[in-house]
């Protein structure tokens, strides 16, 4: 018996598959110029998690594929290992991105990776601490905007035009071959493609990513069929719902805090194409989804990635039935990233203090 067929006899790791990262798993489905060497950290291969409770709510299959599980703690990675890989292949120095928070933390942390200058545009005060801690460490130089994302895109497309700086928001096409790997992961876990795909949706790259992954997918026979997808913004900030950019946008969900989506003309046909639908969600809804996910299914997303979840309670109590389907609910990012938000509005929910005592422990906690 070789070492490796006795360590896996023991029920031990043995480094028969590490997962390499999405580039060297799916190289030969990403359009991306031969001989690229991958910066990665190892991103993709996150689990679908079975969601008991959104199973028995809907009456379907319901599985979540929990991207805060990258190495930044959100879907982003897919996109960055990418088009960082390619700036640096094209001798790029310097990258840059506008963001609501993770794109930005991503980008630093595989310029980082790749020895390039991270130049970050974020709206003045509306960045999560965790995310903005982690494009600090990670060594970006990043800019406060006086305005919303959408400025940010605008002027980081600019900076991209005018000088030596690589633009990697999803409006790089690069980011999206990344991106599609998810779709490629659902269809290889469940063995075809789901029946729905909800997720949340504000730049618009990534609903866009999954459609590309699921059609490719399904042309190479690797699939039979298509799922519908369906994609939730939040109230405050729903220019795919309304069919007009919002000026002004407003959520609590700052990921998604997005007024004039960059992918928007491809969102819309992958919603068209797939027979699926945009729709919103308040705020409301979105923490009150947050907070019973991490309390039922003990998965702990932040307050944009819960939109998707927030969509299907939304839809069932409208009426709309999921019944005897298979879904997949793609919660996008870590709860981590945005502990104040996660905790506002609970109240005081760690209010018991008590002697270093068993009896009071006991007493407090009402088994005494
Ligand atoms: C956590 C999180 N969820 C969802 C989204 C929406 O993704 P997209 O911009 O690709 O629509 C973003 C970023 O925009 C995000 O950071
Ligand atoms: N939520 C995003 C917004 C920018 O998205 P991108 O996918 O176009 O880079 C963020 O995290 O900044």
């Amino acid at each position: 018996m070789s070492s490796q067929e006795q360590a896996a006899a023991a029920g031990r790791f043995t480094g028969v598959h590490q997962w390499r990262g999405v580039i060297e798993e799916y190289r030969e489905l990403l359009e991306i110029p031969a001989g690229v060497e991958a910066v990665t950290l190892r991103e993709g291969g996150t689990p679908l998690v079975a969601s008991e409770w959104l199973s028995g709510v809907t009456g379907a299959e319901v599985w979540l594929k929990v991207e805060g599980n990258n190495p930044t703690a959100s879907f982003k990675d897919r996109g960055m290992t990418t088009a960082i890989s390619v700036a640096k292949h094209d001798g790029a120095q310097a990258v840059v991105c506008a963001s609501t928070g993770n794109t930005s933390a991503s980008m630093a942390a595989y310029a980082a990776k790749a020895g390039l200058k991270p130049l970050v545009l974020v709206p003045e005060g509306k960045i999560a601490a965790g995310k903005m801690a982690q494009a600090i460490l990670h060594g970006a130089q990043v800019i406060m905007v006086r305005g919303n994302f959408d400025a940010c895109l605008a002027l980081a497309r600019q900076l991209a035009w005018d000088y030596p700086v690589e633009l990697v928001n999803s409006v790089n096409p690069v980011r999206l071959q990344g991106q599609k790997t998810a779709a490629f992961e659902v269809v290889d876990f469940l063995g075809d493609a789901p029946d729905h795909h909800l997720l949340p949706v504000g730049n618009a790259g990534n609903i866009a990513a999954y459609w590309l992954g699921y059609t490719e997918y399904q042309r190479l026979g690797r699939s039979t069929r298509l799922p519908q997808m369906r994609g939730f913004q939040a109230e405050g900030a729903s220019p795919l719902v309304t069919g007009e950019p919002f000026p002004d946008p407003e959520t609590k969900a700052t990921a998604i805090r997005v007024g004039n989506p960059a992918s928007w003309k491809l969102a819309e046909a992958a919603v068209h194409e797939s027979e699926g639908r945009f729709a919103a969600v308040t705020d409301e809804r979105i923490l009150a989804a947050q907070r019973e996910l991490a309390s039922r299914d003990g998965v702990f997303v932040e307050p944009a990635s819960a939109a998707g979840v927030a969509g299907v309670l939304q839809d069932v109590a409208a009426g709309v039935s999921y019944a005897g389907t298979r879904m997949v609910v793609t919660v996008t990012g870590h709860g981590l990233k945005d502990t104040v938000t996660a905790l506002e509005g609970m109240g005081p929910v760690v209010d018991t203090v008590v002697d270093a005592d068993v009896r009071a422990a006991a007493a407090a906690a009402g088994l005494a």
